[in-house]
Protein backbone atom coordinates (compact mmCIF):
# COMPACT_ATOMS: atom_id res chain seq x y z
CA UNK A 1 0.00 0.00 0.00
CA UNK A 2 1.35 3.51 -1.17
CA UNK A 3 1.93 6.56 1.40
CA UNK A 4 -0.85 8.23 -0.08
CA UNK A 5 -3.57 5.79 1.62
CA UNK A 6 -1.79 5.28 4.55
CA UNK A 7 -4.20 5.54 7.71
CA UNK A 8 -4.16 9.57 8.71
CA UNK A 9 -1.60 10.55 11.20
CA UNK A 10 -3.66 11.41 14.49
CA UNK A 11 -3.20 15.20 14.24
CA UNK A 12 -3.30 16.15 11.07
CA UNK A 13 -0.89 18.57 9.74
CA UNK A 14 -0.84 21.93 7.65
CA UNK A 15 0.07 21.91 4.04
CA UNK A 16 3.86 21.95 3.43
CA UNK A 17 4.67 25.62 1.85
CA UNK A 18 5.26 25.70 -1.84
CA UNK A 19 9.33 25.85 -2.14
CA UNK A 20 9.83 25.21 -6.30
CA UNK A 21 10.94 21.99 -5.40
CA UNK A 22 10.07 19.62 -8.29
CA UNK A 23 9.68 16.77 -5.52
CA UNK A 24 7.42 18.64 -3.26
CA UNK A 25 3.54 18.84 -3.83
CA UNK A 26 2.63 22.21 -5.08
CA UNK A 27 4.19 22.69 -8.79
CA UNK A 28 7.67 24.28 -9.04
CA UNK A 29 5.80 27.60 -10.43
CA UNK A 30 3.76 27.96 -6.78
CA UNK A 31 4.94 30.91 -3.92
CA UNK A 32 3.73 32.78 -1.48
CA UNK A 33 3.38 36.46 -1.60
CA UNK A 34 4.77 38.68 1.63
CA UNK A 35 1.15 38.97 2.13
CA UNK A 36 0.59 35.53 2.25
CA UNK A 37 -1.71 34.82 -1.08
CA UNK A 38 -0.45 32.36 -3.77
CA UNK A 39 0.58 32.88 -6.96
CA UNK A 40 1.27 30.48 -9.91
CA UNK A 41 3.46 31.48 -12.09
CA UNK A 42 3.79 34.75 -11.56
CA UNK A 43 -0.12 34.87 -11.73
CA UNK A 44 -2.09 35.95 -8.05
CA UNK A 45 -4.56 33.49 -7.16
CA UNK A 46 -6.49 36.32 -5.59
CA UNK A 47 -7.05 37.86 -8.84
CA UNK A 48 -7.46 34.65 -10.62
CA UNK A 49 -10.19 33.74 -8.42
CA UNK A 50 -11.82 37.73 -9.48
CA UNK A 51 -11.48 37.39 -13.49
CA UNK A 52 -12.42 33.65 -13.63
CA UNK A 53 -14.19 32.45 -10.45
CA UNK A 54 -14.05 29.32 -8.32
CA UNK A 55 -13.60 26.53 -8.46
CA UNK A 56 -11.01 26.36 -10.89
CA UNK A 57 -8.10 24.05 -12.01
CA UNK A 58 -5.27 25.82 -12.42
CA UNK A 59 -2.36 24.29 -14.82
CA UNK A 60 1.89 25.39 -14.47
CA UNK A 61 2.05 25.02 -18.30
CA UNK A 62 5.63 25.19 -17.73
CA UNK A 63 5.80 22.64 -15.04
CA UNK A 64 3.57 20.00 -16.68
CA UNK A 65 6.33 20.83 -19.87
CA UNK A 66 9.25 19.97 -17.82
CA UNK A 67 7.69 16.86 -16.56
CA UNK A 68 7.31 15.89 -19.91
CA UNK A 69 10.66 16.79 -21.14
CA UNK A 70 12.12 15.27 -18.04
CA UNK A 71 10.42 11.96 -19.09
CA UNK A 72 11.49 11.92 -22.81
CA UNK A 73 14.63 13.05 -21.79
CA UNK A 74 15.35 10.58 -19.18
CA UNK A 75 14.41 7.76 -21.25
CA UNK A 76 15.87 8.89 -24.38
CA UNK A 77 19.45 8.79 -22.17
CA UNK A 78 19.08 5.46 -20.39
CA UNK A 79 18.20 3.81 -23.72
CA UNK A 80 20.03 4.88 -25.94
CA UNK A 81 20.86 3.21 -28.92
CA UNK A 82 24.90 3.14 -27.93
CA UNK A 83 24.19 1.89 -25.17
CA UNK A 84 23.43 -1.99 -26.72
CA UNK A 85 19.42 -0.30 -26.47
CA UNK A 86 17.34 0.09 -29.26
CA UNK A 87 15.33 3.69 -27.91
CA UNK A 88 12.80 4.19 -26.23
CA UNK A 89 8.85 6.00 -26.42
CA UNK A 90 7.25 7.68 -23.77
CA UNK A 91 3.87 8.35 -24.61
CA UNK A 92 1.70 10.73 -22.27
CA UNK A 93 -1.54 8.40 -20.89
CA UNK A 94 -4.20 11.23 -21.89
CA UNK A 95 -6.85 9.53 -19.59
CA UNK A 96 -4.38 11.74 -16.94
CA UNK A 97 -5.87 14.79 -18.35
CA UNK A 98 -5.89 15.90 -22.39
CA UNK A 99 -7.22 18.68 -23.42
CA UNK A 100 -5.85 20.11 -27.21
CA UNK A 101 -2.98 22.70 -25.64
CA UNK A 102 -2.32 19.76 -23.63
CA UNK A 103 -1.79 17.19 -25.65
CA UNK A 104 0.35 20.08 -27.88
CA UNK A 105 2.17 20.66 -25.22
CA UNK A 106 3.53 17.43 -24.11
CA UNK A 107 3.69 16.44 -28.26
CA UNK A 108 6.31 19.86 -28.41
CA UNK A 109 8.70 18.30 -25.18
CA UNK A 110 9.31 15.16 -27.47
CA UNK A 111 6.02 12.71 -26.24
CA UNK A 112 3.80 10.56 -27.99
CA UNK A 113 -0.12 9.91 -26.19
CA UNK A 114 -1.58 7.18 -25.11
CA UNK A 115 -5.72 7.70 -25.53
CA UNK A 116 -8.53 4.74 -24.69
CA UNK A 117 -11.24 6.49 -25.92
CA UNK A 118 -12.70 7.74 -29.39
CA UNK A 119 -12.65 11.15 -27.14
CA UNK A 120 -9.30 10.82 -26.21
CA UNK A 121 -8.38 9.91 -29.84
CA UNK A 122 -10.21 12.88 -31.39
CA UNK A 123 -8.45 15.47 -29.11
CA UNK A 124 -4.67 14.22 -29.70
CA UNK A 125 -5.67 13.77 -33.33
CA UNK A 126 -7.41 17.70 -33.39
CA UNK A 127 -4.10 18.92 -31.91
CA UNK A 128 -2.14 17.97 -34.46
CA UNK A 129 -0.16 15.09 -33.11
CA UNK A 130 0.17 12.32 -35.99
CA UNK A 131 -1.61 9.43 -36.00
CA UNK A 132 1.55 7.27 -36.13
CA UNK A 133 2.49 8.74 -32.42
CA UNK A 134 -0.83 8.17 -30.98
CA UNK A 135 -1.58 4.82 -29.15
CA UNK A 136 -4.88 2.75 -28.49
CA UNK A 137 -5.97 1.26 -25.54
CA UNK A 138 -9.02 -0.04 -24.13
CA UNK A 139 -10.80 -3.54 -22.58
CA UNK A 140 -14.07 -2.33 -24.94
CA UNK A 141 -13.45 -0.55 -27.66
CA UNK A 142 -16.49 0.31 -30.03
CA UNK A 143 -15.94 -1.05 -33.99
CA UNK A 144 -15.92 2.96 -34.62
CA UNK A 145 -13.02 3.88 -32.32
CA UNK A 146 -10.82 0.95 -34.03
CA UNK A 147 -12.08 2.60 -37.31
CA UNK A 148 -10.89 5.90 -36.34
CA UNK A 149 -7.56 4.12 -35.02
CA UNK A 150 -7.02 2.66 -38.32
CA UNK A 151 -8.13 5.77 -40.83
CA UNK A 152 -5.75 7.40 -39.05
CA UNK A 153 -2.64 4.90 -38.84
CA UNK A 154 -2.37 5.22 -35.22
CA UNK A 155 0.75 3.30 -34.33
CA UNK A 156 -0.60 0.76 -32.10
CA UNK A 157 -3.80 -0.69 -31.02
CA UNK A 158 -3.48 -2.43 -27.50
CA UNK A 159 -5.83 -5.74 -28.19
CA UNK A 160 -6.83 -6.48 -24.50
CA UNK A 161 -8.87 -9.34 -25.45
CA UNK A 162 -9.11 -12.66 -27.69
CA UNK A 163 -12.24 -11.42 -29.21
CA UNK A 164 -10.64 -8.03 -30.32
CA UNK A 165 -7.92 -10.17 -32.20
CA UNK A 166 -10.43 -11.00 -34.83
CA UNK A 167 -12.31 -7.98 -34.77
CA UNK A 168 -9.14 -5.72 -35.25
CA UNK A 169 -8.31 -8.11 -38.37
CA UNK A 170 -11.50 -7.62 -39.83
CA UNK A 171 -11.54 -3.74 -39.40
CA UNK A 172 -8.07 -3.43 -40.87
CA UNK A 173 -9.32 -5.85 -43.84
CA UNK A 174 -12.52 -3.57 -44.44
CA UNK A 175 -10.18 -0.18 -44.38
CA UNK A 176 -7.60 -1.88 -46.63
CA UNK A 177 -5.31 -1.67 -44.12
CA UNK A 178 -2.56 -3.76 -41.70
CA UNK A 179 -3.39 -3.17 -38.23
CA UNK A 180 -0.56 -2.52 -35.97
CA UNK A 181 -1.06 -4.42 -32.94
CA UNK A 182 0.56 -5.11 -29.04
CA UNK A 183 -0.94 -7.33 -27.08
CA UNK A 184 -1.96 -6.27 -23.35
CA UNK A 185 -0.89 -9.16 -21.13
CA UNK A 186 -1.54 -9.03 -17.44
CA UNK A 187 1.79 -10.28 -15.59
CA UNK A 188 -0.07 -11.21 -12.36
CA UNK A 189 2.35 -8.24 -10.50
CA UNK A 190 0.01 -6.87 -8.15
CA UNK A 191 0.92 -2.94 -7.50
CA UNK A 192 -1.03 0.30 -7.17
CA UNK A 193 -2.00 2.77 -4.63
CA UNK A 194 -5.60 1.45 -4.05
CA UNK A 195 -7.02 -2.21 -5.55
CA UNK A 196 -9.05 -0.09 -7.84
CA UNK A 197 -6.39 0.94 -9.93
CA UNK A 198 -4.06 -2.19 -9.75
CA UNK A 199 -4.51 -3.59 -13.14
CA UNK A 200 -2.12 -6.40 -13.62
CA UNK A 201 -3.22 -9.43 -11.11
CA UNK A 202 -5.60 -12.07 -12.42
CA UNK A 203 -9.00 -11.11 -10.97
CA UNK A 204 -9.67 -7.63 -12.94
CA UNK A 205 -10.58 -6.89 -16.57
CA UNK A 206 -7.75 -5.68 -18.32
CA UNK A 207 -5.40 -7.65 -20.28
CA UNK A 208 -5.17 -11.22 -21.29
CA UNK A 209 -3.47 -13.56 -18.87
CA UNK A 210 0.34 -14.66 -18.88
CA UNK A 211 -0.64 -17.49 -15.95
CA UNK A 212 -3.76 -19.23 -17.91
CA UNK A 213 -1.99 -18.82 -21.64
CA UNK A 214 -3.97 -16.38 -23.04
CA UNK A 215 -1.50 -14.13 -23.84
CA UNK A 216 0.08 -16.75 -25.54
CA UNK A 217 -3.22 -17.46 -27.57
CA UNK A 218 -3.56 -14.10 -28.57
CA UNK A 219 -0.07 -13.60 -30.00
CA UNK A 220 -0.67 -17.03 -31.94
CA UNK A 221 -3.62 -15.80 -33.51
CA UNK A 222 -2.36 -12.39 -34.49
CA UNK A 223 0.21 -13.80 -35.82
CA UNK A 224 -1.70 -16.22 -38.05
CA UNK A 225 -3.99 -12.99 -39.40
CA UNK A 226 -1.98 -11.23 -42.21
CA UNK A 227 -4.16 -8.27 -41.61
CA UNK A 228 -2.20 -7.84 -38.23
CA UNK A 229 1.36 -6.90 -37.30
CA UNK A 230 2.55 -8.00 -33.89
CA UNK A 231 4.51 -4.57 -32.66
CA UNK A 232 5.00 -5.25 -29.49
CA UNK A 233 3.78 -6.45 -25.60
CA UNK A 234 2.69 -4.23 -23.14
CA UNK A 235 2.32 -4.76 -19.75
CA UNK A 236 0.70 -2.18 -17.02
CA UNK A 237 0.97 -2.98 -13.48
CA UNK A 238 -1.29 -0.10 -11.77
CA UNK A 239 -0.56 3.31 -10.97
CA UNK A 240 0.21 5.53 -7.64
CA UNK A 241 2.98 3.33 -7.42
CA UNK A 242 6.48 4.39 -6.02
CA UNK A 243 8.51 1.47 -5.32
CA UNK A 244 9.81 0.27 -8.78
CA UNK A 245 10.43 -3.58 -8.19
CA UNK A 246 7.10 -4.33 -9.38
CA UNK A 247 8.16 -3.04 -12.94
CA UNK A 248 11.13 -4.86 -13.32
CA UNK A 249 9.14 -7.99 -11.84
CA UNK A 250 6.73 -7.45 -15.00
CA UNK A 251 9.61 -7.08 -17.40
CA UNK A 252 11.04 -9.76 -16.53
CA UNK A 253 7.61 -11.55 -16.85
CA UNK A 254 6.98 -9.86 -20.45
CA UNK A 255 10.34 -10.10 -21.58
CA UNK A 256 10.26 -14.06 -20.82
CA UNK A 257 7.17 -14.42 -23.24
CA UNK A 258 8.39 -12.25 -25.68
CA UNK A 259 11.57 -14.91 -25.88
CA UNK A 260 9.22 -17.87 -25.43
CA UNK A 261 7.42 -16.62 -28.54
CA UNK A 262 10.56 -15.45 -30.66
CA UNK A 263 11.92 -19.36 -29.99
CA UNK A 264 8.62 -20.85 -30.97
CA UNK A 265 7.43 -18.93 -33.78
CA UNK A 266 10.32 -17.12 -35.15
CA UNK A 267 8.65 -13.25 -34.29
CA UNK A 268 10.38 -11.54 -32.05
CA UNK A 269 8.21 -8.58 -30.81
CA UNK A 270 10.55 -4.87 -31.24
CA UNK A 271 8.79 -3.75 -29.04
CA UNK A 272 7.87 -3.75 -25.11
CA UNK A 273 6.00 -1.19 -23.28
CA UNK A 274 6.25 -1.44 -19.50
CA UNK A 275 2.99 1.17 -18.85
CA UNK A 276 3.02 4.15 -16.62
CA UNK A 277 1.72 4.24 -12.62
CA UNK A 278 4.90 6.38 -11.42
CA UNK A 279 3.70 7.82 -7.75
CA UNK A 280 3.45 11.34 -7.20
CA UNK A 281 2.85 13.46 -3.88
CA UNK A 282 -0.50 14.62 -2.38
CA UNK A 283 0.37 15.84 1.25
CA UNK A 284 3.86 16.13 1.38
CA UNK A 285 4.01 13.72 4.57
CA UNK A 286 4.04 10.27 1.65
CA UNK A 287 7.12 9.12 0.32
CA UNK A 288 9.53 11.27 -2.48
CA UNK A 289 8.85 9.66 -5.70
CA UNK A 290 11.33 8.19 -8.21
CA UNK A 291 12.49 11.54 -10.49
CA UNK A 292 12.32 10.23 -14.23
CA UNK A 293 16.41 9.36 -14.31
CA UNK A 294 15.71 6.91 -11.53
CA UNK A 295 12.62 5.41 -13.21
CA UNK A 296 14.30 5.27 -16.98
CA UNK A 297 17.66 4.10 -15.31
CA UNK A 298 16.05 1.29 -13.24
CA UNK A 299 13.93 -0.40 -16.31
CA UNK A 300 16.83 0.20 -18.14
CA UNK A 301 18.80 -1.91 -16.00
CA UNK A 302 16.30 -4.83 -15.81
CA UNK A 303 14.96 -4.49 -19.09
CA UNK A 304 19.17 -4.94 -19.81
CA UNK A 305 19.82 -7.75 -17.43
CA UNK A 306 16.61 -10.07 -18.85
CA UNK A 307 17.43 -9.70 -22.23
CA UNK A 308 21.16 -10.87 -21.76
CA UNK A 309 19.96 -13.75 -19.87
CA UNK A 310 17.39 -14.58 -21.82
CA UNK A 311 19.77 -14.36 -25.02
CA UNK A 312 17.41 -11.67 -27.04
CA UNK A 313 17.98 -8.46 -28.37
CA UNK A 314 16.54 -5.88 -26.24
CA UNK A 315 13.56 -4.43 -27.66
CA UNK A 316 12.47 -0.54 -28.00
CA UNK A 317 10.65 0.26 -24.89
CA UNK A 318 7.64 2.66 -24.48
CA UNK A 319 6.42 3.80 -21.30
CA UNK A 320 2.97 5.45 -20.17
CA UNK A 321 3.39 8.12 -17.58
CA UNK A 322 0.08 10.22 -17.35
CA UNK A 323 -0.09 10.98 -13.21
CA UNK A 324 3.69 12.15 -12.97
CA UNK A 325 3.35 14.54 -15.62
CA UNK A 326 -0.05 16.26 -15.10
CA UNK A 327 -0.64 15.76 -11.21
CA UNK A 328 1.71 17.66 -9.65
CA UNK A 329 1.57 20.48 -12.36
CA UNK A 330 -2.07 21.31 -11.44
CA UNK A 331 -4.60 22.81 -8.50
CA UNK A 332 -7.27 23.33 -7.99
CA UNK A 333 -8.60 26.91 -6.27
CA UNK A 334 -11.57 26.96 -4.03
CA UNK A 335 -13.68 29.51 -2.06
CA UNK A 336 -14.81 28.65 1.10
CA UNK A 337 -18.11 28.82 2.02
CA UNK A 338 -20.40 27.24 5.23
CA UNK A 339 -17.75 26.62 8.17
CA UNK A 340 -19.19 24.17 10.55
CA UNK A 341 -17.50 22.66 14.31
CA UNK A 342 -18.81 19.54 15.01
CA UNK A 343 -18.56 17.51 18.07
CA UNK A 344 -16.39 14.26 17.81
CA UNK A 345 -17.60 11.39 20.11
CA UNK A 346 -14.37 10.82 21.36
CA UNK A 347 -14.13 14.03 22.40
CA UNK A 348 -12.61 17.40 20.48
CA UNK A 349 -13.97 18.68 17.46
CA UNK A 350 -13.46 18.72 14.10
CA UNK A 351 -13.93 21.75 11.60
CA UNK A 352 -15.91 21.05 8.01
CA UNK A 353 -15.20 23.45 5.77
CA UNK A 354 -17.34 23.34 2.59
CA UNK A 355 -16.33 24.54 -0.60
CA UNK A 356 -17.68 25.36 -3.69
CA UNK A 357 -16.89 22.68 -5.73
CA UNK A 358 -16.11 18.67 -3.64
CA UNK A 359 -16.51 15.03 -5.26
CA UNK A 360 -17.71 16.30 -8.66
CA UNK A 361 -14.37 17.61 -9.74
CA UNK A 362 -12.28 15.42 -7.47
CA UNK A 363 -13.74 11.95 -6.58
CA UNK A 364 -10.41 10.46 -6.19
CA UNK A 365 -11.04 10.81 -2.66
CA UNK A 366 -14.36 9.70 -2.31
CA UNK A 367 -13.21 6.45 -4.64
CA UNK A 368 -9.88 5.55 -3.53
CA UNK A 369 -9.88 7.35 -0.20
CA UNK A 370 -6.55 9.27 -1.94
CA UNK A 371 -5.47 11.64 0.74
CA UNK A 372 -4.87 15.94 -0.52
CA UNK A 373 -3.72 18.48 1.29
CA UNK A 374 -4.90 22.22 1.57
CA UNK A 375 -3.81 25.56 2.30
CA UNK A 376 -5.13 29.02 2.39
CA UNK A 377 -4.33 30.54 -0.84
CA UNK A 378 -5.47 34.63 0.07
CA UNK A 379 -3.75 35.38 3.26
CA UNK A 380 -1.62 34.15 5.81
CA UNK A 381 -2.72 33.43 8.76
CA UNK A 382 -1.36 33.09 12.66
CA UNK A 383 -4.34 31.61 14.06
CA UNK A 384 -4.03 27.99 15.92
CA UNK A 385 -4.39 25.41 13.60
CA UNK A 386 -8.42 23.19 14.05
CA UNK A 387 -8.37 19.86 12.95
CA UNK A 388 -10.28 20.39 9.27
CA UNK A 389 -12.05 18.49 6.63
CA UNK A 390 -12.94 20.32 3.74
CA UNK A 391 -16.03 18.83 2.09
CA UNK A 392 -17.96 19.94 -1.41
CA UNK A 393 -21.71 20.85 -1.49
CA UNK A 394 -22.73 17.77 -3.01
CA UNK A 395 -25.97 15.92 -1.42
CA UNK A 396 -23.74 13.28 -0.04
CA UNK A 397 -21.86 12.70 3.27
CA UNK A 398 -19.26 10.76 1.39
CA UNK A 399 -18.41 14.50 -0.59
CA UNK A 400 -14.70 14.79 0.77
CA UNK A 401 -12.20 16.63 -0.90
CA UNK A 402 -9.16 16.37 1.95
CA UNK A 403 -10.36 14.29 4.92
CA UNK A 404 -7.76 15.67 7.21
CA UNK A 405 -5.61 18.40 7.02
CA UNK A 406 -4.81 21.29 9.82
CA UNK A 407 -6.33 24.83 9.29
CA UNK A 408 -5.92 27.96 10.88
CA UNK A 409 -8.74 28.45 13.39
CA UNK A 410 -10.14 31.40 11.48
CA UNK A 411 -10.55 29.60 8.36
CA UNK A 412 -13.71 31.75 7.05
CA UNK A 413 -16.49 31.85 4.46
CA UNK A 414 -14.79 33.98 1.54
CA UNK A 415 -11.49 32.31 1.99
CA UNK A 416 -9.57 31.03 -1.20
CA UNK A 417 -8.44 27.30 -0.67
CA UNK A 418 -6.00 26.00 -2.91
CA UNK A 419 -5.47 21.58 -3.01
CA UNK A 420 -2.45 21.05 -4.51
CA UNK A 421 -1.46 17.79 -6.78
CA UNK A 422 -5.03 17.11 -8.80
CA UNK A 423 -3.76 17.97 -12.26
CA UNK A 424 -4.34 14.30 -13.11
CA UNK A 425 -7.44 12.20 -12.68
CA UNK A 426 -9.57 15.22 -11.45
CA UNK A 427 -10.96 17.29 -14.69
CA UNK A 428 -10.45 13.87 -16.27
CA UNK A 429 -12.91 12.44 -13.81
CA UNK A 430 -15.41 15.17 -13.01
CA UNK A 431 -19.07 14.99 -13.27
CA UNK A 432 -22.18 17.01 -13.17
CA UNK A 433 -23.32 15.31 -9.89
CA UNK A 434 -26.19 16.98 -8.53
CA UNK A 435 -26.20 19.00 -11.71
CA UNK A 436 -23.03 20.68 -10.98
CA UNK A 437 -21.27 22.49 -14.16
CA UNK A 438 -17.54 21.56 -14.19
CA UNK A 439 -14.86 24.17 -13.26
CA UNK A 440 -12.45 25.57 -16.26
CA UNK A 441 -8.80 24.27 -16.82
CA UNK A 442 -6.91 27.58 -16.36
CA UNK A 443 -3.27 27.39 -17.78
CA UNK A 444 -1.00 29.58 -16.07
CA UNK A 445 2.37 31.08 -17.43
CA UNK A 446 4.79 33.79 -17.51
CA UNK A 447 2.04 36.12 -15.54
CA UNK A 448 -0.39 34.96 -18.31
CA UNK A 449 -3.69 33.20 -17.84
CA UNK A 450 -4.83 30.74 -20.78
CA UNK A 451 -8.04 29.46 -20.59
CA UNK A 452 -7.67 25.68 -22.23
CA UNK A 453 -11.23 24.20 -21.32
CA UNK A 454 -13.81 26.64 -20.02
CA UNK A 455 -16.48 26.71 -17.56
CA UNK A 456 -19.44 24.98 -17.91
CA UNK A 457 -22.91 26.42 -18.05
CA UNK A 458 -26.08 25.31 -16.76
CA UNK A 459 -26.84 26.13 -19.61
CA UNK A 460 -24.46 23.83 -21.45
CA UNK A 461 -26.51 21.15 -18.75
CA UNK A 462 -30.07 22.55 -20.04
CA UNK A 463 -28.90 22.23 -23.62
CA UNK A 464 -28.69 18.26 -23.14
CA UNK A 465 -31.61 18.08 -22.04
CA UNK A 466 -34.26 17.68 -24.80
CA UNK A 467 -37.11 17.68 -22.42
C1 LIG B 1 -2.75 1.22 -19.82
C2 LIG B 1 -2.44 2.39 -18.98
N1 LIG B 1 -1.38 3.13 -19.29
C3 LIG B 1 -1.05 4.24 -18.58
C4 LIG B 1 -1.79 4.61 -17.47
C5 LIG B 1 -1.36 5.83 -16.75
O1 LIG B 1 -1.12 5.63 -15.43
P1 LIG B 1 -0.53 6.80 -14.53
O2 LIG B 1 -1.36 8.00 -14.73
O3 LIG B 1 -0.64 6.26 -13.17
O4 LIG B 1 0.88 7.01 -14.96
C6 LIG B 1 -2.90 3.84 -17.09
C7 LIG B 1 -3.66 4.15 -15.85
O5 LIG B 1 -3.42 3.57 -14.82
C8 LIG B 1 -3.23 2.71 -17.87
O6 LIG B 1 -4.29 1.97 -17.56
N1 LIG C 1 -7.92 7.18 -12.18
C1 LIG C 1 -6.98 6.61 -11.32
C2 LIG C 1 -5.82 5.96 -11.96
C3 LIG C 1 -6.02 5.47 -13.34
C4 LIG C 1 -6.26 4.06 -13.44
C5 LIG C 1 -6.22 3.76 -14.90
N2 LIG C 1 -5.81 2.42 -15.20
C6 LIG C 1 -6.57 7.57 -10.24
O1 LIG C 1 -7.12 8.61 -10.10
O2 LIG C 1 -5.70 7.32 -9.48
Amino acid sequence: MSAEHAAPAAAPRTAPEPDGAPTGVWSTGVSRGGDGALSVAGVDLRELARTHGTPAYVVDEADLRRRARAFATAFDAAFAESEGMAGADVYYAGKAFLSLAVARWVHEEGLRIDTSTAGELAVALRAGVPGEAIGLHGNNKSDDEIRTALAHGVGRIVVDSLAEVGRVAALAREAGVRAPVMVRVTTGVHAGGHHFIATAHEDQKFGLSLASGAARKAVDEILAHDELELVGLHSHIGSQIVDLAGFAVAARAILGLRAQVAAETGHLAPEVDLGGGYGIRYTGADDVPPAPEQIARTLADAVRDVCTELGTPVPRISVEPGRSIAGPAGLTLYRVGTVKEVALDGGGTRTYVSVDGGMSDNIRTALYEAEYTATLADRRSDAATVTARVVGKHCESGDIVVRDVALPADVRAGDLLAVPATGAYGRSMASNYNLVPRPPVLALGDGEVRVLVRRETVDDLLALDLG
